[in-house]
């Protein structure tokens, strides 16, 4: 290892208490932008990071507005949270890279099952482990970046890039607006930027490091069924009025089967064939549904073969229904009849799914089964965002460095994965910046996201810095873009 990344990979390790203290006040802040009532914490926190920043010596810092958020909303002119772009170096004989984050978080609540405050860090270092909200998505890898920074400094080594930071604070709902901004500052903020590195999403499972090069799309829709004009007693008028639920349920029913087969015509027809090119590349990689299963705490996969497991993860779409706004959702037995409900669902996309095709087959199903049901409620079907796929060629300068720098931390060589998940402006930014894009991720395919107990390993935590470390400096030293 060089002098320098040895100096480095000390101060990650000394620094680590201040990590820990910056990522506790970051974890506190509860910046759900899926929850409008919450949007001004997830101000709170951007104006939280970009102290950081300025604290880190990053410059150039500058709060985007986004202006208000479009429909479909609840409230009226709410202000979409800023991106926050800052430099840190502006040597022209060095490469830029820009690193995407973001800072808001999926919601969370004690009453979820989770075994502590998710709004509170609890860190565990005799088990090695951090749990909190964020921890993991996004904002322990998001101030990763930050936190290489100081460690550079304080051992003295030169920053080998000029780093751009564009993080943003709408990732977990859209990314909305976000598009317009990168296309419009593609020649102007980010204008010189060789390279784009996302850490944003996990390994496959928990013990071997890997590099992503795809990810899913997602078309995020709800079914809006309406008929009283208010909740009604279901002893008084159960069985006499139609009732908003009972339509939902059949219309959500009807769009998947309990073995995944989406049942929307036309779905099929767009996704790209499976070529043997690529039904090789499964083999190699590391995983099992033991792992799945571990993953889940749960023995409910869909599939026992692991090339059945990732290709069902990667290069196929799903559908998932997530819930119901408007109905009865609490403890207990209350005998309402919800007047107005919004069924909740999403779909992963893939090559060569349209998004707008998608869109109008998605509503004309779900009009048709409404329409079959012969109901005299009011039905229809909107997309509330979506998301592109996004897949690449992992054969370029900055997947050499971070399999280099993967090797140097942990020993092994990364495999090569695409990612179920979505990352809306990956594609964006491959496109506007006319750059190539890496994920590196930092967290393990057990973290928990999106779910309860979400938690970062501090092994990876620190693993991850000291790789985003190393990737810097041996892209930095490539000889190509
Ligand atoms: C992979 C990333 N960390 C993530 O969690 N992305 C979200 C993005 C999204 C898309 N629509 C709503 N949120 C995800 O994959 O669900
Ligand atoms: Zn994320
Ligand atoms: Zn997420």
């Amino acid at each position: 290892m060089s002098h320098s990344l040895t100096s480095v990979f000390q101060k990650i390790d000394s620094l680590k208490p201040q990590f820990f203290s910056r990522l506790t006040k970051a974890i506190q802040i509860p910046a759900v932008s899926s929850d409008e009532s919450l949007r001004s914490k997830v101000f709170d926190k951007a104006k939280f990071i970009s102290e950081q920043l300025s604290q880190s010596g990053f410059h150039d810092i500058k709060m985007v507005d986004l202006g208000i958020q479009p429909p479909p909303i609840s409230t009226p002119n709410l202000s979409l949270p800023p991106v926050i772009l800052s430099r840190f170096g502006s040597d022209p004989s060095k490469k830029t890279v820009l690193v995407y984050g973001h800072y808001d978080v999926q919601p969370a609540q004690l009453e979820d099952g989770w075994d502590t405050e998710p709004f509170k860090l609890a860190i565990d270092e005799a088990k090695g482990i951090m749990k909190g909200r964020g921890v993991t998505d996004d904002t322990g890898p998001l101030l990763s970046w930050i936190n290489v920074v100081d460690a550079f400094k304080a051992s003295g080594q030169e920053f080998p890039v000029n780093l751009v930071t564009c993080f943003e604070g709408m990732e977990e709902s859209g990314s909305l607006k976000l598009d317009e901004l990168i296309k419009k500052e593609a020649n102007g903020y980010f204008k010189g930027v060789d390279a784009v590195c996302i850490s944003d999403n996990y390994w496959l499972g928990t013990k071997k490091p890997v590099l992503t090069y795809g990810l899913r799309g997602c078309n995020y829709y709800q079914t809006i069924i309406e008929g009283p004009t208010a909740d009604l007693h279901s002893g008084i008028f159960g069985g006499v009025v139609a009732e908003p639920m009972i339509d939902l349920m059949q219309v959500l029913g009807s769009l998947v089967d309990s073995k995944g087969k989406i049942l929307i015509d036309g779905i099929d027809e767009m996704v790209a064939p499976l070529t043997e090119k690529e039904k090789a590349l499964y083999k190699d990689i590391e995983f099992s549904v033991e792992e799945l299963n571990a993953a889940t705490g749960s023995k409910t996969s869909l599939y026992d073969k692991k090339e059945d497991i990732l290709m069902h993860r990667w290069r196929y779409p799903s559908l998932s229904i997530h819930g119901v706004e408007g109905a009865f959702s609490a403890q207990g037995a209350k005998t309402v009849i919800p007047a107005k409900v919004f069924g909740k669902f999403s779909i992963r996309t893939v090559p060569d799914m349209d998004s707008e095709k998608l869109t109008s087959l998605v509503q004309k199903h779900c009009d048709a089964k409404f329409k079959s049901l012969n109901s005299p409620n009011k039905c229809r079907t909107e997309l509330i965002h979506d998301g592109a796929y996004w897949v690449s060629d992992p054969f370029n300068a900055q997947f050499t460095a971070a399999k280099k720098a993967t090797k140097l931390v942990y020993g092994v060589d990364p495999d090569f994965t695409r990612e179920g998940g979505s990352i809306p402006i990956t594609l964006t930014f491959q496109d506007a910046l006319n750059t190539s894009v890496l994920l590196l991720p930092m967290g393990r395919g057990d973290d928990g996201a999106h779910s309860i107990n979400e938690k970062l390993d501090i092994s990876n935590f620190v693993g991850g810095m000291k790789t985003m470390a190393a990737y810097l400096q041996y892209y930095s030293e490539s000889p190509e873009n």
